[in-house]
């Protein structure tokens, strides 16, 4: 059965992922195409890689604009998504790529975004325990964000099996540009950012921190502590999360490997590298995959876990749709890229 899919958010990044992997999905037609300034002129203008939509014209973000459609995928800022899904009748498969819906604890949110809370939906990010089973009967979704993304994959195994412990983990999200938008921003014109890397949202202000915790606590079935610093490097796209936790004494570093195995081996988009390989963001540029290690450092006694994924792919348009494909009750992997693009 085919569907129709409606993108809000056309004319930016996430919202270009997006077109560029339904332009390919067999089950899925591209319907209308909005965005806000933008509105009204074609999409080649915004997307120029987008050439069997360049004629397509953007129209204004309205429910009116968004409804008639079997999907709805929204990549607009956070804060945009709660009142454009009200408007939208209960059947509509909303996937929202933004922030509004992924928390479940309404005191994190106001917190860290400042502004009400608007509730939580079933969360896409199908390789965790029980989410399949959530996503294929909802018909609303809220995408996880780029880093939390990343992080949660490389330690939950490790996690939920109790070989790493919950207090003390530390993360490094190093991002590619694009993690920030389209829009232009200061702190990314070109001068500034090529050739340096640099850390932001440092000392656990960043807002994906909630997220991280939210996912991890529920790996480890309890509290866990948490520093989190993301680092904006010269790259168009990619996330490189470098985790550490405390190692339980008991544990072995195979023990380590297997629950990775045991959590990661049947699926499609997340690969457990060969030992000794370590993922980098080259590996993962336009996959729906993330590439994953751990070991031991055994002097330190804490355990390393890297992933590497693509903040437009995986990290956002791409889980949309594996999660959605859930929600349409297709295969998971239907229309949704499995190998990177290298050099
Ligand atoms: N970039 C990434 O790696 C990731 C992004 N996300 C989330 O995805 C969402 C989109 O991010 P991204 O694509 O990077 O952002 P961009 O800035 O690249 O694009 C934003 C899009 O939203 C549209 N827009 C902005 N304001 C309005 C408005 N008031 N009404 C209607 N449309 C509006 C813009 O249209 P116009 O150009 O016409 O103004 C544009 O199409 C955000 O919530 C972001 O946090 C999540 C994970 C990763
Ligand atoms: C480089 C950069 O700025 N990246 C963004 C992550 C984009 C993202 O995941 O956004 P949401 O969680 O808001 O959906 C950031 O760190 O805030």
């Amino acid at each position: 059965m085919g569907y129709t899919a409606a993108v809000a958010g056309a004319s930016g990044y996430a919202g270009g992922e997006l077109l560029r992997i339904l332009n390919g999905h067999p089950d899925i037609d591209i319907g209308t195409v909005t965005a806000g300034g933008s509105a009204g002129s074609a999409l080649g203008q915004h997307q120029p890689h987008l050439t069997p939509l360049a004629d397509r014209v953007i129209a204004e973000t309205t429910a009116r604009n968004l409804a008639q459609h079997d999907i709805v995928f929204l990549a607009l800022p956070q804060g945009q998504s709660a009142a454009l899904a009200e408007e939208l009748d209960g059947d509509t498969l909303v996937v929202d790529c933004g922030a509004d819906f992924r928390l479940s604890n309404p005191q994190e949110w106001e917190t860290y975004y400042g502004t009400p809370h608007a509730g939580t939906w079933p969360y896409g990010l199908p390789e965790l325990p029980g989410a399949r089973a959530q996503l294929g009967d909802t018909r609303r979704i809220a995408v996880p964000g780029c880093h939390v993304t990343a992080v949660t994959l490389a330690l939950f195994p490790g996690l939920a099996e109790g070989i790493l412990e919950p207090e003390d983990i530390v993360a490094v999200g190093v991002t590619g540009t694009s993690g920030a938008g389209k829009s232009p921003k200061p702190h990314l014109l070109g001068s500034e950012t090529m050739g340096s890397a640099a850390p932001y949202g440092v000392g656990g202000t960043h807002r994906h921190n909630p997220e991280i915790r939210q996912n991890l606590t529920t790996a480890a079935g309890q509290p866990v502590s948490l520093s989190f610093t993301p680092v904006l490097a010269p790259m168009p796209r990619g996330i490189l999360a470098t985790c550490t936790a405390r190692f339980r004494p008991e544990a072995t570093p195979s023990q380590l490997r297997s629950a990775y195995q045991r959590h990661y081996s049947d699926e499609s988009f997340v690969h457990l590298l060969p030992e000794g390989t370590w993922p980098a963001t080259a590996m993962t540029v336009g996959a729906n995959t993330a590439a994953v290690q751990v070991t031991v450092d055994t002097s330190a006694e804490r355990a390393v876990a890297v992933a590497a994924l693509d903040n437009l792919t995986k990290g956002t348009a791409g889980a949309a749709v594996q999660s959605a494909n859930l929600a349409l009750g297709l295969p998971e992997t239907t229309g949704l890229p499995a190998v990177g693009v290298a050099p």
